[in-house]
């Protein structure tokens, strides 16, 4: 491939390795650096692979609504190969036919509204077993992330499987916990700067031992789904439900075979449970810890529970929509910690020109909404957290994007937002909440796709009297 005419800025490189010396973690504050000084539509090479770096409203427009198509693929990365079915599932699959099958399925089958709302029931369950545990008289300090984690993976797996993995009536929770696990260590390998997907000489020689990693949990992995869905499909029908995304799958695979077979529905199982689990537990986690560390906010979204839901019921999700600052609290976390702060690699199927600049086709897209969301130039005082800002309806297209935007989107943002909403609509509600001591909750963030908190929060945490009534009849 020749070289582009009007390349976009980019840094000095080295021979072979391109920019890969550059790329410490975490990379979206990497990226946002060199985006700072080269410019909002950046030029980097990996190793052999052109890389685009965009980090404006208009770039990410013109990607996202007149090159949308264009940038429909995905890069083929050797996490995509190994551990999600040879590129067949939804997140890593190229655009085309199989694509458009699965997004239409999953959008009708788990996602859409009204799928959402058949599955409320098990979303306040969860919830409620949450508060459960929480429940008690006198200030104690409580680790929240794991408590989390087991609410969304619990309600993911129960939409998907008709399975309860964690807590009270659990059905197979040791193995789960192991499963979970390797939902993690997936997610550590799912970066979007392995060595050995840029240069594939590195592959021979196996750096690191990833390859070798990724297919001993590409093993795992599929013994945990096949035994999942071989239960589901050899149960009586006469039993049990029939109403999770597995037993819709199955049926499915009567008529068309081909495109539902077992290796398509392991893969849109694991999908779902990697793609919407820890991203909202994440934000859950840095919601409380962003409401501990403003308590006047806190206090302010307490009101207006009060207001609209009172104190002889808990907060549900219809409640939801007439809770305005709680909406605005969700997405003030969502721009200051997104969860996905590069969104999910994009690749161009041709070339095309974007901010004035040749962008040859085959180039890797990152798209930095964690720089996007803190753009001075786009925020008042962006590095604040101030729910209030969305009062005067700050917040266009283009500046707020934690789901991504155009066809590759995340589904699941209605589901996400029903989840965040409902955890904190009630944890709010029920209890009073104060930090572990003086010092400020540390908000820095570790290392992962999911951008987690470094230090899992822990708090200090005891039931609202006027809320005991409620929470004793759980
Ligand atoms: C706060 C929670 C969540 C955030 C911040 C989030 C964010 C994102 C982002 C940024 C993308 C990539 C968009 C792009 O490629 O440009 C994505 C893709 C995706 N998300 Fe989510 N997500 C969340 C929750 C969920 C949930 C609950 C599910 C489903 C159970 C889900 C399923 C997916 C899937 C399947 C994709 C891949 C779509 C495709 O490639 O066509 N996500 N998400």
């Amino acid at each position: 491939q020749p070289p582009p005419k009007n390349p976009p800025p980019s840094p000095p490189s080295l021979p072979i390795i391109g920019h890969l010396h550059l790329l410490k973690e975490p990379l979206h504050r990497t990226l946002h650096r060199l985006s700072a000084s080269h410019g909002p539509v950046l030029a980097l090479r990996f190793g052999s692979r052109p890389v685009l770096v965009v980090s404006s409203p208009s770039a990410i427009e013109e990607c996202f609504s007149k090159n949308d198509l264009l940038f429909a693929n995905r890069p083929r990365f050797l996490v995509g190969k190994h551990l999600n079915y040879n590129f067949t599932t939804l997140g890593a699959t190229p655009y085309g036919h199989h694509w458009r099958n699965l997004r239409r399925f999953s959008t009708v089958e788990l996602l859409s509204t009204s799928k959402l709302n058949m599955f409320l029931s098990i979303r306040q369950e969860e919830v409620k077993s949450l508060l459960k545990n929480l429940n008690q008289p006198k200030f104690a300090k409580v680790e929240m992330k794991s408590r989390l984690s087991e609410l969304s993976f619990n309600i993911v797996m129960r939409m998907v499987s008709g399975k309860r993995y964690f807590g009270a009536e659990a059905e197979d929770s040791e193995s789960a916990q192991r499963f979970r696990g390797i939902i993690r260590e997936i997610f550590e390998l799912s970066g979007a700067s392995n060595p050995g997907d840029f240069m594939p000489f590195l592959r021979w020689i196996d750096f690191g031992n990833l390859e070798r990693r990724m297919l001993n949990i590409q093993k795992e992995v599929d013994e945990f789904l096949q035994g999942l869905i071989d239960e589901i499909r050899n149960k009586d029908p006469n039993v049990g439900r029939n109403k999770s995304m597995t037993d819709s799958m199955l049926a499915l695979q009567e008529s068309e075979p081909e495109s539902y077979s077992d290796e398509i529905i392991k893969g849109n199982i694991l999908t779902m449970l990697s793609a919407g689990t820890d991203t909202s537990a994440v934000t859950i986690e840095w919601a409380m810890s962003l409401l501990l560390n403003h308590p006047e906010v806190l206090k302010r979204a307490r009101a207006e529970l009060d207001e609209i839901v009172g104190e002889d019921r808990l907060a549900d999700e219809p409640d939801l929509s007439k809770l305005p600052y709680l909406q605005n609290i969700i997405n003030e976390t969502l721009r200051l910690f997104p969860a996905a702060p590069l969104l999910v690699p994009h690749e161009s199927s041709d070339d095309c020109f974007i901010g004035g600049f040749d962008v040859p086709r085959g180039t890797m897209l990152l798209a930095n909404a964690w720089a996007i969301h803190r753009d001075p130039k786009l925020w008042e005082d962006p590095t604040s957290f101030n729910p209030e800002r969305y009062d005067n309806r700050e917040g266009e297209a283009y500046k707020l994007i934690p789901f991504g935007i155009g066809r590759r989107s995340c589904p699941g943002a209605g589901l996400a937002n029903r989840v965040v909403g409902l955890a904190l609509a009630s944890l709010i509600q029920c209890f009073e909440w104060e930090r572990v001591s003086e010092e400020l909750v540390d908000m820095s963030e570790g290392q992962g796709l999911t951008m987690p908190k470094l230090k899992p929060l822990e708090a200090m945490c005891r039931s609202r009297e006027r809320m005991i009534n409620v929470l004793s009849e759980l």
